[in-house]
């Protein structure tokens, strides 16, 4: 490999073991300042250094891309937060890269960067906070980069996933981290919706339009004009909507039902469903024009039980979180929970976790959580993998030794649905036939108790 590689933020041992490793390579190196980055020698990448706890945001990056933007760009981290990550490729470094350096994937990445050419764009980096999005673990570390190439540009963004994984988060933080940021998010949960309002709460309504149209109505894609639409359960989407979203997506263009007038709206969309859209399109039950023209970026976010590096960041997290919204005083979370926690399969995801968290905080207030409310059964590693009725009569016993046979109940519940849902391959219409309960109960129980919810 030959090339030039500056090096921007390294110093003493460090600094002379790299330059040591870069020459074995065939690779020469510069020394620079950000602010030199001009008057330097040309190089073919940049290596900057920041560490995580040094600032919230890169000075070292934002000088390098902000004085030579051409030039392609790593960043090297120690301890980066998850919005440094998602900043840095906002900024349009090409990899991040974490300490201790793995050399094979330092080589990898230059000779990546050295092949390719930055195409970032000139609008201001944003400083903002984005939504507080948490995890280190490697695949989280992948999705926040993807955000960051989404807050870039203006391609249509197709976030999947798991119920709970964190698509709503997520897609916020590309808003925030987007020249759109200054302008309205609006988000649309597309089965929250009857799907005869559908229309009008999309594109608005003239006055008249129908019985209760008292006066003209804006619709939800008028009120995020400038800035983000998020399309959420888009995959639930009725295919006669399909059709006239299809529509605005081509040209930008709508009617406000039972108006003539052609309007247009500039607004970034992003869609989220946790539904697997290919399948559904090969079914018959999505466009596939529509599908292609949401998934112009897709980012598919792992389940948590994929990425079980962050459980335990995630449990402190929402345990902090919980002191300061609720006023408690817990300390800690026990060794023991935890690891049943790291070993627990999360069928609801972040979603889960955090209520369980809550709901964990709120019973002991002070001190230490000893015990997490966790549905037995749904171990990924370890753990009794069967609902065995020694386990639920030891669920009831400590219920009522804790006196918290409501909270039992409704652990038990939540315990059965799934297990309905397993036994009737995650068909609702059936489980909700079982029950005797209406489709619409059933799918509020399900959200309650963070369980995925499949549409058949
Ligand atoms: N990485 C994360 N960091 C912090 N909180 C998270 C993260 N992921 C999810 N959450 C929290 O979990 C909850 C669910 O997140 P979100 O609504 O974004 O999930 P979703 O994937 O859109 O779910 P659904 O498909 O059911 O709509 C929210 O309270 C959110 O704050």
């Amino acid at each position: 490999m030959t090339g030039n590689v500056m090096l921007i933020g390294w110093h003493g041992h460090e600094c002379r073991k790299l330059e040591r490793w870069l020459r074995e390579q065939g690779l020469v190196f510069n020394h620079a300042r950000p602010e030199d980055v001009v008057a330097a020698e040309r190089a073919s990448v940049a290596l900057v250094r920041e560490s995580g706890a040094e600032a919230p945001g890169l000075p070292r990056l934002e000088a390098v891309m902000e004085s030579s933007r051409a030039q392609p760009t790593i960043l090297v981290g120690d301890g980066l937060a998850p919005e440094q990550v998602i900043l840095a490729a906002r900024l349009g470094a090409l990899d991040v890269l974490t300490e201790p350096l793995c050399r094979d994937q330092l080589r990898k990445a230059i000779g990546e960067a050295r092949m390719s050419c930055l195409d970032s764009t000139d609008a201001d980096v944003l400083r903002e906070d984005c939504p507080a999005i948490l995890g280190t673990s490697s695949q989280i570390l992948s999705v926040y980069k993807q955000l960051g190439v989404a807050a870039s540009n203006d391609l249509n963004v197709l976030l999947t996933g798991e119920t709970g994984v964190g698509k709503e988060v997520s897609a916020h933080c590309i808003h925030r981290h987007s020249v759109r940021a200054h302008r309205p998010y609006v988000a649309i949960n597309c089965t929250a919706i009857p799907e005869g309002l559908l229309e009008a709460e999309m594109f608005g309504y003239a006055r008249g339009a129908y019985t209760n149209a008292i006066a003209d109505g804006v619709g939800r894609i008028e009120s995020a004009h400038g800035g983000t639409l998020l399309l959420d359960e888009v995959g639930d989407m009725p295919m006669a909507f399909q059709a006239k979203l299809l529509r605005f997506l081509e040209d930008r263009q709508f009617h406000r039902l039972g108006d003539s007038e052609p309007r247009a709206a500039d607004v970034r969309v992003i869609a989220a469903t946790n539904r697997d859209l290919e399948q559904d399109v090969e079914a018959g039950r999505f466009r596939r024009d529509l599908y292609y023209r949401l998934s112009q970026l897709p980012i598919h976010i792992p389940a948590l039980r994929e990425r079980t590096d962050d459980v335990r960041a995630l449990l402190r997290a929402f345990v902090s979180d919980a002191n300061l919204k609720l006023g408690l005083h817990i300390t800690d979370i026990s060794e023991q929970a935890q690891a049943e926690a790291v070993a627990y399969h999360w069928p609801g995801n972040v979603r889960e976790l955090k209520n369980i968290v809550y709901q964990a905080a709120v019973r002991t207030r002070v001190g230490r959580i000893d015990h997490l409310p966790l549905f037995p059964g749904t171990h990924t590693q370890g753990g009794d993998d069967t609902c065995s009725e020694t386990a639920l009569a030891a669920l009831i016993q400590r219920a009522i030794a804790g006196g918290r046979v409501r909270e039992m109940l409704e652990e038990v519940e939540g315990l059965a649905l799934q297990s309905l849902l397993e036994a009737f391959a995650g068909n609702r219409s059936r489980v909700a036939e079982e029950l005797g309960m209406s489709r619409n109960t059933l799918r509020a129980r399900l959200r309650l108790h963070g369980l995925q919810v499949e549409s058949q």
